[in-house]
């Protein structure tokens, strides 16, 4: 499986304000890009923080560039979710596009149940939090050969920390949010030996709208 984590940062490294509420960063321009990378998954997947704070309904793609890509149907929403906190009026559950719940053994019976009800595929891996390599393999089991990962700090440092992330984009908007509870693109436990940091290769910068997208590839 490919795994290409997406996302927009202020000038300063944040992914939204200390209050954790969705901020535009993107203008338009990066906006039509992100719609493209969507065009080319399987499947697009964020963490319940992400479901959370911004209710995303993450149904919008381009669908020429689908279509020109060779990829068929429409990317499904993935929520890593261990404890199935998804409201179920959430609106990533919403619509015809499928989505599926990663969740670990500590989910409650009855949340599944109604989240089952709501015709959500569900994946169980994990005693208390979820077992990303576990999760991601069987995605990958499912048809998802391509993975974009969409948020937030948690879920993509522990993508890291598991060594699932092959490419990383990030979209640098000309705005500080500064504060030091706001998210950045890694947070979790955070990495401290120079050997465990995950090393990138730059392999692209582009100016877009006010500012400017970074493209790299994970060393493996
Ligand atoms: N600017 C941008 O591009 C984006 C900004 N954002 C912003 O980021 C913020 C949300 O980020 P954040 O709070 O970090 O939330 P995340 O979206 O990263 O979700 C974190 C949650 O995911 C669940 N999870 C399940 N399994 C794992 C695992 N193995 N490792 C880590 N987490 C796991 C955990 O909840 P549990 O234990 O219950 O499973 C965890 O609390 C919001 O402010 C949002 O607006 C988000 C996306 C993009
Ligand atoms: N690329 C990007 N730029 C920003 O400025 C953002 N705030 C985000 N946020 C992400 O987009 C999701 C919402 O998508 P939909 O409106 O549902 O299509 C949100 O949940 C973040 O993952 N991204």
């Amino acid at each position: 499986m490919h795994v290409h984590v997406n996302a927009a940062v202020s000038a300063d490294g944040k992914l939204s304000t200390r209050r954790r509420e969705q901020v535009r960063i993107s203008g338009d321009e990066d906006f039509a890009r992100v719609d493209r990378i969507r065009a080319e998954n399987d499947a697009v997947l964020v963490g319940v923080g992400t479901v959370l704070a911004d209710d995303p309904s993450l149904v919008r793609f381009d669908r020429d560039h689908r279509e020109s890509v060779g990829k068929s149907g429409v990317p499904t929403r993935v929520v890593a979710d261990s404890r199935a906190r998804t409201p179920p009026d959430a609106a990533i559950l919403a619509g015809d596009a499928p989505t599926t719940l990663l969740v670990s053994e500590a989910a409650p019976i009855d949340r599944l149940s109604a989240l089952r009800e709501a015709s959500v595929s569900v994946v169980v891996a994990g005693t208390e939090r979820v077992d990303l390599p576990c999760a991601l393999a069987e995605l990958e089991s499912r048809g998802v050969a391509d993975l974009m990962v969409e948020g937030g700090g948690e879920l993509v440092f522990s993508l890291f920390a598991d060594g699932l992330v092959d490419a990383l984009t990030l979209y640098v908007g000309s705005l500080v949010l500064g504060g030091r509870e706001a998210p950045t693109i890694a947070d979790g436990e955070g990495f401290v030996e120079r050997a465990s940091f995950p090393e990138l290769s730059l392999d692209g910068v582009e100016r877009v709208d006010d500012g400017v997208v970074l493209q790299w590839t994970v060393d493996s």
